[in-house]
């Protein structure tokens, strides 16, 4: 008889050491800095400034990219719905063991499904599970269009991608939404400063 997804005769087992007693070793707390939005939105480049910064201020961070991720623990997912909600689910684990060992994960992917990253946040105890939404138009992302997917996505080359024929559900209720001000892109320095002060003011970055 299959045991997949079976509880029955497995059993948590405790660890000594607890994660405040790592946290107190790193002083901040251990958390997912969770960075949603349309590809070429710049969740790569918010997560990379992000970790360069939490690191000139003495914190540890690890970034999980989608794109990165793809080439090891989720090798073997497309993008169908049900391969993105598996990517998802699979990233939200790894995050959650991060955080648990005291760091800041800073986990950047598209997650266009919102049960899928309402699922991620339910994995962490409350305000641990810091939702970022770039909030940036499909225009700007293709326009900038790094990798040419876009182009292959209109020409019909490439099915299902996010934002031209899948859909991209914004977040309702995010900890930090990063926009254009006065139409204007703010800078990788800016997007992470604005983490950064969130994490700052909810006291992320002592123990
Ligand atoms: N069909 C389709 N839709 C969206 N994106 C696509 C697709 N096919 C390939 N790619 C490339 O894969 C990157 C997204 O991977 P993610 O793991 O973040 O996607 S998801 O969260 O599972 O939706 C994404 O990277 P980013 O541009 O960095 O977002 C794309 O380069
Ligand atoms: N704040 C920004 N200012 C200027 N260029 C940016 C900014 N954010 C992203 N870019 C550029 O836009 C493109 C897409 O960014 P990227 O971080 O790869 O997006 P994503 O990870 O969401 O696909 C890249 O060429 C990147 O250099």
């Amino acid at each position: 008889m299959s045991t997949v997804g079976n509880p029955a005769n497995i059993f948590w087992h405790e660890n000594p050491v607890g994660k405040a007693e790592r946290e107190k070793l790193l002083n901040q707390q251990g958390c997912v800095v969770w960075i949603t939005g349309l590809s070429g939105s710049g969740k790569s480049t918010l997560a990379c400034s992000l970790g360069r910064e939490l690191q000139s201020k003495g914190k540890l961070s690890y970034v999980l990219d989608g794109d990165n991720l793809r080439h090891g623990l989720n090798k073997n997912l497309g993008f169908s719905p049900e391969s993105r909600t598996e990517n998802i689910r699979r990233t939200g684990e790894v995050a959650n063991l991060f955080a648990d060992a005291g760091l800041i994960c800073i986990a950047s992917l598209i997650s266009p499904y919102r049960k899928d990253r309402d699922a991620c946040r339910a994995l962490l105890p409350d305000k641990k599970f810091i939702e970022v939404f770039m909030n940036m138009p499909l225009q700007l992302c293709e326009d900038r269009d790094p990798k040419g997917l876009y182009k292959l996505a209109r020409e019909g080359k490439i099915k299902g991608f996010t934002g031209i024929d899948d859909p991209y559900e914004p977040p309702l209720n995010c900890e930090i939404e990063i926009q254009l001000k006065d139409g204007v892109v703010p800078t990788p320095h800016e997007m992470a400063g604005q983490v950064v002060s969130y994490m700052e003011n909810e006291g992320f970055l002592e123990a």
